[in-house]
């Protein structure tokens, strides 16, 4: 990898839980690694998420891979995510296979064989990718120590086993057992996966190290395997989290940026925090204006000062209809609407302004109201919609991108973004129009006149240039906090050989039950 059209390098970045910092992690990698001048590339063979992106030639995988893939300055492309699970309910999921839906299936369904038919395509990808970059790293998914899943595992040991990857386990110190979580995770897998397992990753560390010190060298004793990196707690880099489910965002502050308002007022943004909200990362470019508040609500109480509510996109459009409707939210958005106080609806939160949906797909509801804020007819197709698409509003040039079942038939109002805009109810099937700057800009002008608000939007916030500054900062916290040289001849030639076995190793698998226990969240892993 040190010399130009080296090959086939790679590492998969495990973690002893979901949200132990695998995402970030891998990106701080790839941007340390492009920034050495290393072709590399990110990969995560099964991702669980309802925050998702459409690639340049319309397929979808998960955001975070997309974010990952501008960590690595390259172009993301459904090879890096083969298979997204986006959830419609605790029990099921659409899978989607190379960037395109293939069907909804039961947890049951897909952990009894479907998962594993997708074995070979996901190794497939995996291999293309090394056979054009010099480093793939890849991301695990919840911890690869999930006994009951093994089996059928195309994530994380299934997959190192197959690339022959070695495999850092990233720890959240944070919680706290992370002792015991590298130990365990460990000796819960087969000698075989074990010999993979070449070491840890402390992650969102607070303090002195030298007092963590003495624990990571009895971890070393204990297990052979040592510790490449003890990352500090850092605020602000929860970029394109995965999964809208799990993360409750309810009530929750979107990190924002610290700088003051230009005006004399802020704005306030609140976001519905519908069920199975997807891609609520729309609202992240709001966060970044000095003097927005963005925040997610539930109750129509919390409506009354937001100079702006935003209805996000929703796997469940009919569903987070009804979600509205009792929970008192519907009634506050009509008031909203009657009085021209602005009200953006995204995607899902777009369809069910309007006036009527036609769901035999998604919810398969069949014929129903919407709340009836614009003119416009929703009919869902079996055919999902994936786009990039680019435009013009408010005069200012507009990217962003589709994914829907829905489609939508505007019957008045003034366009907007292939949407419409009535008084100040704003509707799109766009996602990632507000990262659009000079849009942005002009659209919370704009709200703000309508709110009677004396804010004043920053002339100089760009996005891209700040999203640029995050990775940048997730690059630095593994070229400062990580033993580089040593993750660099990991990634480079593998684990070493002689790490040891640690009992008791994986048990053995029960007799199969006629009746187990359901599994819960579809593909737990996430
Ligand atoms: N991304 C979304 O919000 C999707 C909207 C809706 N569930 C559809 O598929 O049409």
């Amino acid at each position: 990898m040190t010399g130009p059209g080296r090959r086939g390098g790679g590492l998969l970045v495990a973690g002893t839980t979901s949200d132990a910092g695998k995402s970030v992690v891998t990106a701080g990698i790839c941007r340390w690694l492009v920034r050495q001048g290393v072709k590399v590339a990110p990969f995560k063979g099964q991702n669980m998420s309802l925050n998702s992106f459409v690639t340049r030639d319309g397929a979808e995988i998960g955001r975070a891979q997309a974010m990952q893939a501008q960590a690595a300055r390259v172009e993301p492309s459904a090879l890096m995510n083969p298979v997204l699970l986006k959830p419609g309910s605790d029990r099921s999921s659409q899978v989607v296979l190379m960037g395109k839906p293939v069907g909804e299936l039961s947890a049951r369904g897909y952990h009894g064989g479907r998962q594993e038919a997708l074995f070979g395509p996901v190794v497939e990808c995996l291999e293309e990718l090394r056979s054009s970059y010099d480093a793939v790293i890849c991301e695990g998914a919840g911890s690869p120590a999930e006994i009951n899943l093994r089996r059928t595992d195309i994530v994380n040991m299934g997959i190192a086993r197959a690339a022959r990857l070695p495999v850092l386990v990233v720890g959240d110190i944070d919680r706290g057992g992370v002792f015991a979580s590298f130990f365990g995770t460990t000796a819960l897998l087969s000698a075989e996966d074990q010999r993979l397992v070449a070491g840890y990753l402390v992650n969102k560390f607070r303090g002195d190290v030298s007092l963590l010190e003495p624990g990571l060298d009895m971890l070393e004793g204990l297990t052979g395997r040592r510790t490449y990196g003890v990352l500090p707690y850092t605020h602000g880099l929860g970029i394109d989290e995965e999964d809208g489910l799990r993360v409750s965002l309810r009530g929750a502050v979107r990190e924002s940026v610290v700088a003051p308002p230009l005006g004399e007022d802020v704005l306030r943004v609140a976001v519905c925090a519908v069920p199975l909200m997807s891609n609520f990362t729309d609202v992240d470019a709001l966060a970044a204006e000095p003097g927005v508040i963005v925040r997610f609500v539930d109750r129509p109480e919390e409506l009354a000062d937001a100079d702006l509510v935003v209805v996000p996109g929703t796997r469940g459009t009919v569903r987070a209809l009804e979600w509205l409707r009792e929970r008192g939210l519907a009634g506050e958005l009509a008031r909203r609407a009657a009085e021209g106080r602005p009200v953006l609806g995204i995607c899902g939160g777009f369809q069910l302004l309007g006036e009527h949906i036609e769901d035999e797909v998604e919810s398969r509801a069949g014929s129903v109201a919407g709340l009836g804020l614009l003119p416009v007819r929703v009919r869902f197709a079996a055919e999902k919609t994936l786009a990039r698409p680019t435009g013009t509003a408010l005069g200012e040039r507009v990217e962003g991108y589709e994914i829907h079942h829905g489609v939508a038939e505007v019957l008045g109002g003034e366009a907007f973004l292939s949407g419409c805009r009535v008084g100040e109810v704003w509707g799109t099937h766009w996602h990632g129009s507000l990262e659009s700057d000079g849009f942005r800009r002009q659209f919370l002008r704009r709200v703000a006149s309508a709110a009677g608000r004396r804010f004043v939007p920053a002339p100089d916030t760009s996005f891209g240039a700040l999203r640029e500054e995050q990775l940048d900062r997730l690059g630095d916290l593994i070229e400062e906090h990580a033993d580089t040289d040593a993750l660099l001849r990991l990634i480079e030639r593998g684990a070493p050989s002689d790490l040891p076995f640690i009992a008791p190793g994986a048990p053995a698998a029960p007799p199969v039950r006629a009746t187990a226990g359901a599994p819960g969240r579809p593909g737990a892993p996430a």
